[in-house]
């Protein structure tokens, strides 16, 4: 379970979160929606213990990643749309070098990886070099490189940027099967049919506030309108939608 809990946090003037507040529970995919510049990042990095709040707090399994970062991380796997891989190894070694930094055994990556190349699909490139690889390649490994110490919790920012039909659809499948297995699942995302398809709740985050949470059917009723979308808009106030 991922707590935020009235969270503010400034950047010089840059108000980036004002008290935002949500809770995402397990075998659940939770969807982070907002405008460009809402806080989504700036909330996700904070879970991941990359930024301070200036008050408020984080709780990653009741564990804050302000005050024990290491067993914070230990929960927890992230993807952000910076997907940094070293280009002369390939995936596999991608893999084996993140589980080491975990502190697993080679017993245990070789497990994992197993178990991984199945669920996210990388047997085309599981012992490729990753320089040259596509966007979608990229994400697979960073979702792989994510879920190999087996967290509980998953931050995805963005995770479907870039990704083709069929790549997004076995990031779906792949996503679902993780909250099948009871893993409690952020994803910050502008794709309203993502959210709509996949999400079993959506935080609505404008100006670093949560303004509504629910449902996309409870989001609709709420706002009077028949699409997420319309929904997103009425709830942020905003004139355009950025949806795909
Ligand atoms: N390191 C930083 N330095 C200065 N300002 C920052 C920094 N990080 C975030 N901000 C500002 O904080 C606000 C929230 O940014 P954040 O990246 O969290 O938004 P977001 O909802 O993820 O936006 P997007 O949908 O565009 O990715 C923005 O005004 C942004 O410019």
């Amino acid at each position: 379970m991922l707590v935020l809990d009235k969270v503010y946090k400034s950047f010089g003037a840059v108000s980036a979160l004002d008290g935002l507040d949500f809770r995402a529970g397990d075998g659940r995919i939770t969807g982070l929606l907002g405008p460009n510049g809402a806080g989504k990042t700036t909330a996700l990095r904070i879970l991941f213990g990359l930024l301070k709040a200036d008050r408020g707090s984080a709780a990653i399994d009741g564990v804050d990643p302000a005050r024990e970062p290491l067993a914070a991380r230990q929960r927890l796997g992230i993807v952000t749309d910076q997907v940094g891989l070293y280009p002369r190894l390939t995936t596999r070694e991608h893999l084996d070098y993140f589980g080491r930094l975990h502190g697993m055994q080679s017993a245990a990556i070789a497990r994992a990886t197993a178990e991984i190349v199945d669920l996210v699909g990388l047997a085309d490139i599981i012992d490729r070099r990753t320089a040259g690889f596509s966007q979608g390649q990229r994400m697979k490994v960073a979702l792989a490189r994510a879920l190999l110490h087996q967290p509980r919790n998953l931050l995805l920012d963005e995770p479907s940027r870039g990704l083709d039909v069929v790549s997004a659809r076995a990031l779906r499948t792949a996503l679902q099967h993780l909250r099948a297995r009871g893993c409690c699942i952020v994803l910050a995302s502008h794709v309203m049919q993502e959210v709509d398809q996949l999400c079993d709740e959506a935080v609505v985050i404008a100006a670093g506030r949560s303004v509504a949470c629910g449902s996309s059917a409870a989001l609709c009723a709420r706002t009077g309108t028949r699409q997420l979308e319309d929904a997103f808009i009425a709830l942020t106030g905003i004139e355009e939608g950025i949806a795909a």
